[in-house]
């Protein structure tokens, strides 16, 4: 039932022009939602500094451990999904994230456990920690300075790195990352050097200055992503293991910041089951009936379609970095390309660019990050608050 209580507003059909109007889209944008994605590189060059500040190095002191689990929810649980793409399929030890509050129950001394959260206070990771603590694991602790997570730490004396809170928690997905990065690092799980983290940095600079309010649709990879979702259903594929970690983020982000529903995943897999969306209604089936006359202004919604994100790895990574051949990686994107042109589904490509794995990451990651602001503001939606996520918490008491 609708009791009119819920305070949704918007448009259901996106404003195009919106989009090449930068005053238009900084009054849509109270919150600063371009403006704090757009510091995505300054996140990584400042949380590396504040990661240095603390005291890693105890960490390596135990040795290698049996386990690694990061702890947290939402985008701190993301890190997790960075930190085990980038250690790749040959990292020693297992990395295994964990959304839940406390630890899984065979965590013990041998582990160490992560715990990530932007506020500090979120019930996953200050249960993990204190978990954590209890079992004797060796723990590490991101967030929010002078928090109930900082505590935790200070009691268990385990490193803590401080993360400045200047946006919500999707904002922060690289101030999140980095130390979640460097502390594997100083568990010898994971190279991550420091040119690699300047020129990841660099690489989301330049991918926010392409992004910016000011470039205008034809030449903004992120503006022109967004018009082409608008009204659709996105289905957002990731090529390989590091491109699926991207589309994961994608789907999180178009959910949070546009609404937008969403099916995210790995193309290997998908392609033993889920690529059958491309026959079905919304599909195939609805493209087949489209009248490609008529006017999209008249669309009452019965004509939704899909839309298929690919996110590409490129076939550049290292022949060591993945489990299966590149080559088999290219066949299946370049396969689901051609099956969605077959049957008239639009499909966008973004292909990751970068020597490290960090960085082609972030090169899949930083158009869509933006996409979906745009698509949000392109509908009326303020990209920074989500009514829907407060009321989720005052009903469930969170
Ligand atoms: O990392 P935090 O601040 O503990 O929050 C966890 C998740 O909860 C939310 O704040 C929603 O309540 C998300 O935005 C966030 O990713």
């Amino acid at each position: 039932m609708i009791d009119g209580t819920a305070g949704v507003s918007g448009r259901r059909d996106a404003d195009e022009a919106l989009l090449d109007n930068p005053q238009a889209l900084a009054e849509a944008d109270p919150g600063g939602m371009l403006r704090h994605t757009a510091s995505a590189g300054a996140q990584v060059r400042e949380s590396a500094a504040l990661a240095a500040e603390a005291n890693l190095a105890v960490l390596a002191d135990d040795g290698r451990p049996r386990a690694v689990v990061i702890a947290g929810i939402g985008t701190a649980g993301r890190t997790g999904d960075v930190l085990a793409t980038v250690a790749g399929p040959r990292c020693p030890v297992p990395i295994i994230g964990h959304r839940s509050a406390g630890v899984p129950g065979w965590v013990g001394a041998a582990d160490v456990v992560i715990a990530v959260s932007a506020s500090g206070r979120s019930p996953e990771a200050l249960g993990a920690a204190e978990a954590a603590h209890r079992r004797g694991a060796r723990l590490v602790a991101v967030g929010a300075p002078d928090s109930q997570l900082q505590s935790i730490a200070e009691q268990a004396r385990a490193p803590f790195i401080p993360v400045p809170r200047r946006a919500p928690a999707r904002a922060s997905l690289w101030a999140l990352t980095v130390p979640v990065l460097l502390a594997a690092r100083s568990l010898g799980l994971v190279k991550v050097n420091e040119a690699d983290l300047a020129e990841t940095a660099a690489r989301l600079d330049a991918d926010a200055d392409r992004c910016r309010s000011a470039a205008e649709s034809f030449v903004n990879p992120a503006k022109s992503l967004a018009l082409g979702l608008a009204g659709s259903i996105p289905i957002v594929w990731g090529s390989s293991p590091l491109a699926t970690v991207a589309a994961r983020r994608f789907g999180d982000t178009l959910s949070a910041n546009a609404r937008y529903p969403v099916v995210t995943g790995a193309l290997g897999e998908a392609g033993r089951g889920r690529v059958g969306l491309l026959d079905g209604v919304f599909g195939g089936l609805a493209e087949g009936e489209r009248d490609i006359f008529a006017d999209p202004a008249e669309d009452d919604g019965e004509g939704t379609r899909l839309r298929l994100v690919l996110l590409r790895d490129g076939g550049l990574n290292a022949e060591d970095d993945t489990d299966e051949p590149l080559a088999v990686e290219e066949r299946r994107a370049d396969a689901v390309q051609t099956l969605a042109e077959r049957r008239g589904v639009r499909c966008d490509v973004v292909t990751a660019e970068g020597g490290s794995a960090l960085e082609r990451l972030a090169s899949l990651i930083a158009v869509p990050d933006f996409a979906s602001i745009y698509l949000a503001l392109a509908h009326g939606l303020d990209p920074m608050a989500v009514p829907a996520i407060t009321e989720m918490k005052e009903l469930s008491n969170q």
